[in-house]
């Protein structure tokens, strides 16, 4: 039994602390991992697991944790911790280890949560991150004295340049081999969920005297806050400069996606044209031949193009997050949002909402209140998510024309994708006007959100990132969409045409009698039979509507419709009122499989995601009906 292993499974650590002390850097500076790290509390609301070697080579489990003040958890994502921290999260016992992280220019505060988890009796080690920042504003921490007076061991560390994360190593090998005892017998401790209560005010009182206590005698120097900070809040904060810069940004973002990702995406496109007219060339005519052009090259191809555009937004996305001006928006909204009764802290799932619902709905997770949760979630989809943008672009770009209004200062393409966000947008405030007027009524809570520090985005950070969406993106486009048009491709081109046959051959296909059958549903709303193609492989992904009007219309064309002539052919074959129509469509449909399986994940029940899907798709047809039939009379078409 001696020399078996010590722990059944490999010892588990986790990594604990107030929100935006760097436990996920420290994370990732652990086990190589890549989860998202930005300035602004609330960004972790799930448990993460990892795995790393320790230098003494045992295989350690190491679990990040969404940031907490305390124990007595508010809202789900804080509830998470506690339980695992407790051991009552789905049967796990509780850690082996804690790792408590503190921001060291904020010992105040977060000592607070360290004396709560010591109190626990189990292992802990202190890393005090932020040692750069600390030493930047003149605070200085004496970590011997620190560790003496708290009684656990402590690591200074900078989690973002891993400084300190060898000690940290050598420390958690100490603590388990302290675990373990000389002989290797497992003295691991008890595997019983921890006792905990929510502590009294007397015992709130006494953690706040043993907090100073400890701050006497190792805090050599308080340090300064950060002027930076100070100053540029005091303008970005101004009653009067803050909701104007606001959305000076949020409108530079837009015009942004279009004019910096024009370039590139005619690259994209002039390579693409070379490929599918290579591969045709190379080819003998038959079957392989259109699979290869019209199925794949034509339907990937036509979403590959956008990916510049994703990569622009997510650029902007990044920067708000990682400079800390996220947390900063949200206070400027928050009057706002107070308007139509969503919570302030709504405001970072709903503009994570614009790169994808799904992490947006998650981010809802830091609501406390059940009902504020709830009304978020419903209308997160509401924001135009990055897997939109082909589907606006395309049309915009069919049937915009390119040119500059307001005296070449804007862009008119940019001025209508920044009316249809603004479309989502204003939906979005108006159904939560509705909802919390009815279903979730509730008093308004003020919101409470510590405000970081700014910090400059970090180069490394910033191209892991895009590069992390490019991987994504690419992803999807190679498989889901892959697939799904290899399959559209075949319904699309069998059974072939009859004999005699005047039209194109998907006239006949299946593909072409689905359409045909759904369009009747369809024309109150001025939606042709391509478009009833498209939108049933669709709604798996938006963006999957585009790469199949691409191949639709490659297969309904006798000549070559490339994917960059799409554009050309829908401004051909569509009227403006359809055009108008289907982007109205897509401001609302809820087409994202996704996105409804988080939903019903995130709320536990199947009615909201039902209630999710019927309002959607009611709003997207009532929407698409409206904007066919006015704009039909108004141009007489
Ligand atoms: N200068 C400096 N910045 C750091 C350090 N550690 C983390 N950061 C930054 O602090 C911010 C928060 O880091 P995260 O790792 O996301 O913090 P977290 O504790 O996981 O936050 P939540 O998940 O919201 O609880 C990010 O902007 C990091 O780049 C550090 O040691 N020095
Ligand atoms: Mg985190």
């Amino acid at each position: 039994m001696s020399n078996t292993a010590v722990f059944a499974a490999p010892p588990r650590i986790a990594l604990v602390g107030n929100p935006n002390c760097g436990k996920t850097a420290l994370f990732n500076a652990l086990t190589g991992a890549r989860q998202k790290v930005a300035n602004y509390p609330g960004v972790t609301v799930e448990r993460k697991v990892g795995e790393f070697l320790s230098p003494a080579g045992s295989r350690v489990q190491i679990i990040d944790l969404p940031g907490t003040y305390s124990l007595r958890a508010r809202s789900p994502d804080e509830e998470v911790t506690r339980d695992v921290v407790l051991g009552r999260f789905e049967h796990e016992a509780p850690p082996d280890v804690m790792v408590c992280v503190a921001d060291a220019t904020n010992l105040r505060l977060h000592l607070r949560l360290v004396l709560e988890l010591k109190k626990l009796g189990r292992p802990i080690i202190l890393a005090l991150n932020m040692m750069d920042v600390a030493e930047a504003r003149g605070c200085s921490v004496d970590a011997a004295a620190l560790s003496a007076a708290l009684g656990v061991p402590v690591v200074p560390t900078v989690a973002i340049r891993r400084h300190g994360v060898r000690g940290l190593l050598d420390q958690i090998d100490r603590s388990m081999a302290v675990m373990t005892g000389a002989d290797g017998a497992a003295a691991a401790p008890s595997i019983a969920p921890c006792g905990w209560s929510e502590p009294s005010a007397h015992e709130l009182r006494a953690y706040h005297q043993e907090v100073e206590a400890i701050l006497a005698a190792a805090l050599r120097s308080a340090g300064r806050p950060s002027l930076a900070t100070r100053r540029i809040d005091a303008a970005l904060l101004h009653p009067a400069i803050g909701l104007p810069f606001l959305f000076l940004v949020l409108f530079l973002m837009f015009q942004a996606v279009f004019a910096w990702a024009a370039l590139p995406m005619d690259m994209i496109d002039t390579a693409l044209g070379w490929v599918q007219a290579a591969a045709g060339a190379a080819l003998p005519d038959g079957m392989l031949k259109s699979l290869i052009t019209d199925g794949i090259i034509a339907g990937v191809g036509s979403v590959v193009i956008f990916l510049p555009q994703i990569l622009v937004l997510f650029f902007f996305i990044l920067i708000l997050e990682s400079t800390g001006y996220m947390a900063r928006a949200a206070f400027l909204l928050d009057r706002l949002m107070g308007g139509v009764g969503l919570h302030g802290r709504a405001f970072i799932p709903l503009l994570s909402s614009f790169a994808c619902a799904v992490p947006g709905i998650m981010a809802a997770r830091t609501i406390e209140n059940r009902a504020d949760r709830l009304a978020t979630i419903m209308i997160a989809p509401l924001m135009t998510c990055s897997a939109r943008l082909p589907v606006y672009t395309l049309l915009i770009a069919a049937f915009v024309p390119e040119r500059t209004v307001a005296g070449g200062m804007i862009g008119l393409q940019g001025l209508v994708m920044f009316a249809l966000y603004a479309a989502g947008i204003l939906s979005a405030l108006a159904v939560a006007f509705v909802l919390k007027r009815t279903v979730f009524k509730g008093a308004r809570e003020p919101l409470l959100m510590e405000l970081p520090s700014y910090r400059l985005p970090g180069l490394r950070d910033l191209s892991l990132g895009l590069l992390e969406r490019t991987r994504i993106f690419l992803a999807r486009a190679g498989t889901i969409i892959f697939a799904i048009m290899i399959l559209l491709w075949f319904l699309g081109s069998f059974p072939g045409a009859p004999d005699g046959a005047t039209g194109p051959a998907i006239d006949y296909s299946f593909a072409g009698m689905l359409g045909h059958a759904l369009a009747p549903l369809l024309a109150p709303i001025g939606f042709t039979w391509q478009i009833a193609i498209a939108l049933v492989p669709g709604m798996a992904a938006r963006e999957v509507a585009v790469a199949a009007l691409g191949t639709v219309y490659a297969l309904s064309e006798t000549g070559d419709a490339l994917s960059g002539s799409l554009a050309g052919v829908l401004a051909a074959d569509w009227s403006l009122p359809t055009a108008l129509a289907l982007l109205a469509w897509f401001v609302f449909a809820p087409q994202c499989v996704s996105t409804l399986s988080v939903v019903k994940r995130e709320t536990n029940s199947w009615f909201w995601m039902i209630v999710m899907l019927v309002y959607m798709t009611l709003l997207a047809y009532g929407a698409a009906f409206v904007t066919f039939q006015l704009s039909s009379a108004l141009l007489g078409g």
